[in-house]
């Protein structure tokens, strides 16, 4: 099988390149950056290092990488069986008129099978929508007739190195790759195919990305560089547990999960966040602050679904109060929640921001006045 991946960043060569390879597929990356594009070539393949004891390190080969702008690209989706995407949500409306183009020339006899995995709920019909818009109705008519689009959720932490001048994926070694279930594809191994989608994206996003949110947000008031400098930190572990306790009772009552069995979840999770060998900044973590905090992320989203469901939710308003305060200069939006907050004054700041209903925001607004008067309060 072939398969055209999009985004050869920390996950793209790092999780799914490895998944890929260990697959036997060949593999074409396609990215905007130069560096990684040519190393990639020049070297017929890159190394992946996982962050265990022995720091192993794996080779990975069968691959090659082409420039986003690159004509040839149409071609490579013509003889791909499989496109995936690891490449960032706001990107995937960028990608969508090449991918769009691919499909069309596309006349090879199977469905492409295209598989979006972003931190997001449904990746893959963000990008469908994405390339439906820059369709004409012909077009998508036919685009829809010969692509199989399949949601998935990723779990695995990666960065990367720039070590003697090669781009390194650095990786836990723990990885979870879900896509959805479907009969006309289910032959790749070391991917778990489910049936319950939205149950599998909130558990990762609710959970996994809500608690490395909160150690990123919390570990920023106070000054932590790491997420795993901010989890030695007790206090600021009990408040994560805190949040994430109330999290957990949206899987007992939305899908009625054993809350034993989310709490052996939870701690899993930290064990592998508190991999010192991650050294992973919480700057990095905590990229993005405004799309972490819109209306279907891993913050906002599971305090809406608390409210509704008349469950306690005053540990998740911290983490939001955090993340109003995240502050890193080279973050766009960073510097746009910070903008408009000194601008407007927090009272206009937080409705204007927030997608919540009046009396959240309004605990949100007194909340965040105690905290910036005296941190520790947060974690009174
Ligand atoms: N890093 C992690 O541990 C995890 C990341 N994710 C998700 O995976 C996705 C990728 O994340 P990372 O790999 O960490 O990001 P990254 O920044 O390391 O990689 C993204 C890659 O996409 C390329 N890119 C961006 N815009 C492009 C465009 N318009 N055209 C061509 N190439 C473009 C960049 O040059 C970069 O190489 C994100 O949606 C993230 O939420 C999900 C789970 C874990
Ligand atoms: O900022 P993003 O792209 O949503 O990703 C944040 C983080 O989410 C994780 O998938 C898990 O929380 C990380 O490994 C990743 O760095």
């Amino acid at each position: 099988m072939k398969a055209i991946h999009f985004g050869a960043g920390s996950i793209g060569r790092g999780f799914i390149g490895e998944v890929l390879h260990k697959n036997n597929i060949e593999t074409t990356f396609v990215d905007a950056y130069d560096k990684v594009i040519d190393q990639i070539n020049a070297d017929k393949g890159y190394a992946i290092r996982y962050l265990d004891e022995a720091n192993t390190e794996h080779w990975i080969d069968n691959v090659m990488a082409m420039h986003i702008n690159d004509p040839a690209i149409s071609e490579v989706i013509n003889n791909s069986q499989l496109l995936t995407t690891a490449i960032g949500v706001p990107n995937l409306e960028k990608i969508a008129p090449i991918i769009k183009a691919g499909i069309l020339e596309r006349n090879a006899q199977k469905p492409l099978v295209v598989i979006a995995n972003e931190n997001v709920m449904y990746a893959t019909n963000i990008l469908k929508e994405a390339i439906k818009n820059v369709s004409e109705p012909d077009e998508w008519q036919e685009i829809e007739k010969n692509t199989l689009f399949l949601n998935s959720a990723i779990d695995r932490q990666a960065s990367t190195i720039d070590e003697n001048g090669k781009l390194l994926p650095v990786v836990e070694p723990f990885f979870e790759w879900v896509i959805e279930k479907d009969a006309n594809f289910n032959q790749l191994q070391h991917v778990k195919y489910v049936e319950n989608m939205e149950y599998y994206i909130k558990r990762k996003l609710f959970i996994v990305n809500a608690t490395h949110a909160a150690f990123a947000y919390i570990g920023n008031v106070f000054s932590y560089r790491t997420i795993q400098d901010a989890m030695d930190d007790q206090r600021i572990v009990g408040l994560v547990t805190n949040i994430i306790n109330e999290n957990m009772q949206i899987f007992v009552n939305e899908y009625g999960d054993d809350i034993n069995e989310l709490r052996d979840y939870f701690n899993s999770i930290l064990e592998r966040f508190g991999n010192k060998k991650l050294n992973d900044s919480v700057k990095r973590v905590g990229r993005n602050p405004r799309r972490k905090l819109s209306k279907d992320e891993r913050i906002i989203s599971p305090i809406r679904s608390l409210f509704e469901l008349g469950l306690p939710y005053a540990n998740s308003l911290k983490l939001v109060v955090s993340a109003l305060l995240f502050r890193d200069e080279n973050d766009d939006e960073a510097n746009y929640i910070e903008k408009i907050i000194e601008e407007n004054g927090i009272d206009e700041a937080v409705p204007h921001l927030l997608a919540l209903p009046e009396e959240l925001l309004d605990e949100i607004i007194s909340e965040y006045k105690v905290v910036v008067e005296d941190t520790n309060l947060l974690l009174d």
